[in-house]
């Protein structure tokens, strides 16, 4: 069984649509990022997943039930970090935390949560003497601690500092490397091809591209640039596969000490497919 199946997903409001027919499979134990500018529909459709907002037409189902009927007991699998959580300020992380823990039927420890979020420092303190980052980081901290099998990630490293990023990243693989499934939703290209196995871009309520990181949208097949110092000149070719004209750079002798080749970043790949709905 999938994580999420979603057939023929729609939302309207106004007459108008939010989500404009989609499909979406994501399988067990895949992290999928879901892309796109604002207000292409990627929140509403996370909120449907969620069971949070009902949908227009189409079908869904979240670890085999339909989020719009599932109970207590589905609820308890998912865990959710929104991009907004109102945290109950006064009490300080492991209150918090561990208030939390006890709605679900196995939840983390506490203290473990604490320790993999990177708060450990800041157990004791209450929540409101926290900056923003470490506020999320205590976000993060409550979508976990139920031991979900799927979880949901809106923006969720929004305002963490560089370092922050990359130990919320190395969360977010063992979280996936113990099985579980993880939807994300961000803006930040780094985050989402440092860790999707697969991605979504959506613009307008509908999907434009999928594909994993390296094949989005063409990308693998993308032209590489070469460009290299010829005699004073710098020189520039784009081609499929460098090989033929390397080697013809190495045999005239050319100095291939500045040599470089890119390849479109997944950030170029993104603004293309954008740029093509506006
Ligand atoms: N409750 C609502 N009533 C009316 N229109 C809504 C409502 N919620 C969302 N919309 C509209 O639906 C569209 C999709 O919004 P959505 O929040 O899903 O976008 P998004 O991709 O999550 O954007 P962002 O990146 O800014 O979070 C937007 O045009 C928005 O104005």
């Amino acid at each position: 069984m999938e994580a999420i199946e979603v057939t023929g997903l729609r939302k309207t409001y106004g007459g108008r649509d939010a989500v404009a027919g989609i499909d979406l499979v994501v399988a067990r134990g895949e992290i999928f990022a879901l892309l796109g500018p604002n207000g292409a529909g990627k929140t509403t459709t996370v909120e449907i997943l969620e069971g949070h907002r009902r949908r227009s037409a189409g079908d869904v189902r979240v670890l085999g039930e339909d989020p719009g009927r599932a109970g207590s007991a589905w609820r308890a699998r998912i865990g959710i970090v929104l991009q907004d959580a109102d945290d109950a300020a006064d009490l300080t992380v492991h209150e918090m935390v561990r208030h939390i823990a006890g709605f679900y039927p196995d939840p983390r420890t506490s203290d473990e949560v604490i320790e993999l979020v990177g708060l450990g420092a800041k157990r004791n303190a209450k929540i409101r003497t926290l900056s923003g980052g470490q506020r999320r980081r205590v976000d993060v901290a409550l979508g976990i601690v139920g031991r979900p099998e799927l979880l949901f990630l809106d923006e969720p490293t929004t305002g963490f500092d560089p370092e922050a990023r990359r130990r919320f990243w190395d969360l977010i693989r063992t979280l996936a490397g113990d099985g579980t499934t993880i939807l994300l939703t961000t803006h930040y290209l780094d985050e989402a091809e440092a860790l999707a196995d697969r991605l979504a871009v959506m613009a307008g309520g509908g999907i434009v591209a999928e594909g994993t990181p390296a094949t989005l949208g063409g990308r693998g097949a993308g032209q590489a640039r070469v460009s290299w110092m010829d005699g004073g000149t710098a020189r520039t070719e784009q081609v499929s596969d460098p090989s033929d004209l390397i080697r013809g750079l190495v045999a005239s002798g050319a100095d291939l000490s500045t040599l470089t080749i890119t390849r479109p970043t997944l950030e170029d790949t993104y603004l293309n497919l954008i740029g093509a709905q506006r």
